[in-house]
């Protein structure tokens, strides 16, 4: 479904992605883990267009997505939780929410029903301020905004950090839902490792902007948590 073939990043003259390879199947749940600094967020945001790739190719469902801006991914289908939410703290949760209605493919003009049966809190604060929500639910809102394109894929930057267990754990069941129930494709950055072996199918491991090792969930072992992983 997404194929990443060489890809190379800089920020100035910093290279942060070396001649990086990923492959993402359809129906995947795939967790990019790696040490801070990495280029875990980089990549993410290479695969979104939100930052110019040196060389390399990205490819989604056979299109040269690399040969297109930004504001095409949406439309593509491909759904996008950044780092720190990134919500309109002005706006109204519905009013956030409707902001993904433009760019879903069918023209609905209507929030699809299964966000709201897969976080009850947004329809409860329907009518709120964004910015009056907590962390975790803001999160919630992220994702569900998200996914108002009814994405072929969604994207996660950490959708954990700084978000209190019991929310934690209310994310999780959704990640699972969509992929498992809804047979959604999902990518996430996680750090917490219990987190990614109860949600992950996949994982990713990387360093110095590399993906170094790539494998089932169960086959993530103490060996390479120690060389990849452990600080
Ligand atoms: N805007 C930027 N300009 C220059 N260098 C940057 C920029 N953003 C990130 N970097 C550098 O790129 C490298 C990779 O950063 P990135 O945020 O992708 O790593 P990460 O694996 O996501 O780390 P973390 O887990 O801390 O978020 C780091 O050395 C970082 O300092």
């Amino acid at each position: 479904m997404i194929h990443l073939n060489d890809l190379n990043q800089h920020y100035g003259g910093t290279q942060i992605l070396w001649d990086l390879n990923l492959d993402i199947d359809a129906g995947s749940c795939t967790c990019i883990m790696g040490r801070n600094g990495v280029g875990k967020t980089t990549l993410l945001k290479t695969l979104m267009g939100l930052l110019p790739i040196s060389s390399g190719e990205i490819q989604f469902n056979g299109e040269a997505l690399h040969k297109r801006t930004a504001e095409y991914r949406a439309p593509a289908g491909i759904g996008y939780v950044p780092q720190g939410r990134d919500i309109f703290p002005l706006l109204t949760v519905e009013e956030n929410l409707k902001l993904g209605l433009p760019a879903r493919g069918d023209k609905s003009k209507k929030i699809p029903e299964r966000i709201f049966e897969l976080f009850p809190v947004l329809a409860d604060m329907l009518h709120r301020r964004g910015g009056d929500l907590s962390g975790g639910q803001q999160q919630q809102l992220a994702i569900g905004r998200a996914l108002v394109i009814n994405p072929k894929v969604l994207i996660l930057d950490e959708p954990n950090e700084g978000i209190q267990p019991n929310i934690v754990r209310q994310i999780g069941d959704v990640i699972l839902k969509l992929n498992e129930e809804d047979g959604l494709t999902v990518i996430l950055i996680e750090q917490k490792l219990g987190f990614a072996r109860r949600v992950g199918k996949e994982f990713r491991l990387m360093e110095k902007g590399r993906i170094v090792a790539a494998d089932k969930m169960d086959n993530l072992n103490d060996e390479l948590i120690r060389q990849y992983l452990a600080v």
